[in-house]
């Protein structure tokens, strides 16, 4: 059982969209499209690849924000649809929004956490090549043209153990690996090639759900290390420096965006073929680098 095929969208919130054009063109190299939405509301559709958008960043509250779950086809959408109502999940189908997000199907549901989803088909896709402002590709399929999604979120509240259960036997994702430190564990886990969509961070009893990071994978190291040469130029908080991580290989940075949400910009991500694949329990985040210290 597992439907999911990839991590197709994200919404966040931000109050400062013109800081947040900025951020996107010439920090992220994403090509934007700034444009009242459906509710009359001041929206940035930014876009990666051949999809009309992959992310939007409306304005409002800083900590609002919504991921957009993919199914290949209205098959599947049907059967993970009926999984999760058998599993006592509210599911409301919702045409209107559809058209907003320019997608075949969606309904929207929350996770345990009270996180806003959506799981759709039919991706708005659009025939104008994808030109990035900063001359970067963004890695979004495999080489065999297999969907790899936007790139990864991670996810922070309080009772892991029950998202965890939800995201793994609610929506069929997998366990990609653990990273154990101290009494701290991180779970990643994948539902396409790449090697997590969605982790699990911590969060202390009582703190409010919220999505720490989004992952942006370009398709080589000189377009991470142009990024890095203009946050440093700018006024953009770098929180972990230049570093590769334990479990996916990933070759990458974070920063702050305008709004608060973290972003980690890297490259070099590891695929899973789960044919081969086994699970580890790594005993730290990074072979080298990702200093929070030392960063401005
Ligand atoms: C460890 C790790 C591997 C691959 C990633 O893409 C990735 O984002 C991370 C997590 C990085 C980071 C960490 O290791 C310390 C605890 C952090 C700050 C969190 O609370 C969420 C992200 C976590
Ligand atoms: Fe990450």
């Amino acid at each position: 059982m597992s439907y999911v095929s990839a991590l197709g969208y994200i919404g966040v919130g931000a109050r400062d969209l013109d800081a947040w054009q900025t951020f996107a063109t010439e920090i992220l190299g994403l090509q934007v499209t700034r444009a009242q939405d459906a509710e009359n509301v001041d929206t940035l559709f930014l876009r990666m690849d051949a999809r009309d958008h992959r992310i939007a960043v409306r304005a409002g509250e800083d900590e609002l924000s919504y991921a957009g779950w993919e199914v290949a086809d209205e098959a599947d959408f049907e059967a993970q649809v009926r999984a999760l109502e058998s599993a006592g999940v509210a599911v409301k189908e919702n045409s209107g929004l559809a058209e907003v997000r320019g997608v075949r199907r969606l309904v929207q549901f929350e996770d345990p956490a009270g996180f806003r989803l959506e799981l759709f088909f039919g991706a708005a896709t659009v025939a104008d090549p994808f030109v990035s402002p900063t001359g970067v590709r963004f890695v979004t399929q495999d080489p065999r043209g297999r969907d790899l999604g936007l790139g990864h979120i991670v996810l922070a509240a309080p009772d892991t153990d029950k998202m965890i259960d939800f995201y793994l036997n609610t929506l069929g994702f997998k366990v990609s690996d653990f990273i154990t430190f101290k009494p701290l564990v991180l779970t990643f886990t994948h539902v396409n090639p790449r090697h997590h969509s969605l982790a699990f961070g911590p969060a202390p009893e009582g703190t409010k759900p919220f999505m720490d990071h989004f992952m942006l994978e370009v398709d080589d190291i000189d377009g991470v290390g142009r990024a890095l040469d203009r946050v440093r130029a700018r006024e953009i908080s770098l929180t972990a420096s230049l570093g590769r991580h334990t479990n996916d290989g990933m070759l990458s940075f974070y920063m702050k965006s305008p709004s608060g949400i973290g972003v980690e910009y890297g490259t070099d991500g590891k695929l899973i073929d789960d044919d081969v694949w086994t699970i580890t329990n790594w005993d730290a985040a990074q072979f080298w680098g990702h200093d929070r210290s030392h960063t401005h």
